[in-house]
């Protein structure tokens, strides 16, 4: 009988397909604003880009040397074109040019919000040159009455409130949260413009889906002329993460966190003289969200061949059915309580690297939870026995390993390396104990509370976002990333199957 089945029910199910992005937006010719910035973005973020152009500029990256809006009219019917044939699940909105283009894209929006709405309030490009008439900016007040988010720099937060541009990130940050009650719509506010070592953002989330309404987000700044876009990229890049079913800091977080390498990698290109393009496909192009399932379902068949193993084990039969010798047990949960103590730091440094809040939080809290399991075990199985509290060797090659690639300090590596511990005792966990009562749950097993504990809902709950967190790492992975994670996740898949042979191998054998 094999106790493995062939997906564990704590994998991801396939996530929502790719998101369709439309940009609403101008041409830059160049190619690193504008239009074409957008469908890059929304490619390399890994979702299907459709545009809507509202007006052409004639652009280097030195500057723009003209702006041409076409009849209002033609913006409309290529609107209505993209409506009568395709559902829409994110909508990006950059340069409009004049109030009229903006009155046709508020009536459209009206007629067929998509349910993601971001706007770029477009005003000034970063050469210094207007893309927006300065007569149509209070025209905008009805579009941001229809986003979800708006992402102003700094010069266009002032001018959206008609005050004085912000000196500093503070006054920036309290123009953004009046912005944000003036309109009642989240802002997304953009540090970009300011000086300093930091580049920092901040969104203010109206939506009610963030722990607090204010999320500070900060990020080297990157010694570089390379800026063109930016703003364009980042827009376009949370549109389509908002699309995918990101809640709002995650999205922002990720997106911040993809523009980031875009700009540092950006001397990669040789694109013009004055202002060049960021690097928008500095990790290829993403794979759609559904494919989420498919990285986690080949880590299970690494596990599963581990587990085989597992349930092959002398110790695991013996804890199954009771009969296990009690220094046998010792020896392991001494074992489990040294591994946890250091498994607990390793968690700690996922959580410093975690790239959302979200994660940063999950690994944090898992942090402390080994800490207090540690402590239970002292506490409840420990105490009065003498166990031998010296790291044996298995123990010893399970944390060496976790310690080296927490120190390499790759987010996705790391995480692949933590999730056996998760994944295997939670299926051990739950095969034990479902063992254990189909046999009547006899008062008579010692190791009664121990199975309790694995077979725990809050720890299966914990196990289920460990595995899809990994998996989405994987989907932003590089492929000698993803092959990084498969060998740290396939090493500790392994030194899983030693930690529960170790028992049975001691030498020598007898008190433990
Ligand atoms: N040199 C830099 N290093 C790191 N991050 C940067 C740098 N410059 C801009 N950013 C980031 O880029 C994003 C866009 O910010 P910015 O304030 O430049 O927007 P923008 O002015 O609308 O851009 P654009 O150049 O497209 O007009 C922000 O997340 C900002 O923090
Ligand atoms: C078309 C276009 N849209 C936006 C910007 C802002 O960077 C630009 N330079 N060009």
């Amino acid at each position: 009988m094999t106790r493995v089945p062939a997906a564990s029910s704590l994998q991801p199910v396939p996530g929502k397909p790719r998101p369709r992005v439309l940009s609403i937006a101008g041409s830059d010719p160049s190619g690193g604003a504008g239009i074409q910035a957008d469908l890059k973005s929304i490619a390399a973020n890994g979702g299907y880009g459709l545009a809507v152009i509202t007006a052409l500029t004639a652009q280097n990256t030195r500057g723009v040397t003209g702006v041409h809006v076409p009849p209002v009219e033609f913006l409309t019917r290529q609107l209505e074109a993209i409506s009568a044939d395709v559902t829409v699940d994110a909508v990006k909105i950059g340069m409009l040019g004049n109030a009229e283009v903006i009155g046709a894209v508020a009536d459209w929006l009206g007629a067929h919000r998509p349910a993601v709405v971001v706007l770029d309030p477009v005003m000034v490009a970063s050469s210094g040159d207007r893309l927006l008439d300065a007569d149509a900016e209070a025209a905008l007040g009805r579009l941001m009455a229809l986003a979800d988010v708006v992402t102003p720099n700094v010069p266009e937060l002032a001018a959206l409130l008609g005050e004085a541009v912000a000196a500093d990130w503070e006054s920036a940050l309290e123009q953004g949260k009046r912005l944000a009650a003036e309109h009642g719509v989240s802002v997304l506010v953009k540090g970009g413009h300011l000086d300093g070592d930091i580049s920092w953002d901040a969104l203010v989330d109206l939506s009610g889906a963030s722990a607090s309404d204010v999320t500070v987000f900060e990020a080297p700044r990157v010694d570089t002329v390379n800026t063109h876009g930016t703003g364009c990229s980042l827009s376009s890049a949370l549109a389509t993460l908002l699309g995918a079913g990101l809640v709002p800091t995650e999205a922002v977080g990720a997106a911040k966190a993809w523009l980031l390498e875009a700009i540092a990698t950006s001397s990669e290109l040789a694109v013009g003289a004055g202002h060049g393009p960021v690097n928008h496909f500095h990790h290829g192009v993403l794979p759609s969200a559904r494919d989420v399932a498919g990285y986690a379902a080949d880590l299970w068949t690494t596990a599963a061949g581990d587990l085989e193993r597992i349930y092959e084990l002398p110790f695991i039969a013996a804890l199954g059915d009771g009969s296990l010798e009690e220094a046998d047990f010792a020896y392991y949960l001494a074992q489990d309580a040294l591994y946890l103590n250091t498994y607990s730091r390793v968690l700690a440094a996922a959580s410093s690297l975690a790239p959302t809040e979200a994660e940063q939080a999950f690994w944090a809290k898992g942090a402390r939870e080994c800490l207090d399991v540690e402590a239970e075990l002292h506490r409840s199985w420990l105490v009065g026995r003498e166990v031998s509290m010296v790291q044996g060797p298995e123990t010893k090659q399970y944390v060496d390993h976790l310690l080296a690639r927490a120190g390499e300090g790759d987010y996705a590596v790391l995480v692949a390396a933590i999730l056996p511990c998760y994944w295997l005792y939670a299926e051990v966990g739950a095969v034990l104990f479902r063992e254990f009562e189909q046999a009547g749950a006899p008062d008579s097993h010692q190791y009664a509370m121990w199975l309790r504990s694995y077979s725990d809902p809050a720890f299966a709950e914990a196990t289920r976002q460990a595995i899809a967190y990994t998996a989405e790492a994987a989907r932003r992975s590089t492929p000698a990333q993803w092959t990084a994670m498969q060998e740290a996740f396939a090493h500790s898949s392994r030194f899983e199957v030693d930690f529960f042979d170790a028992p049975s191998r001691r030498v020598p054998r007898g008190r433990a």
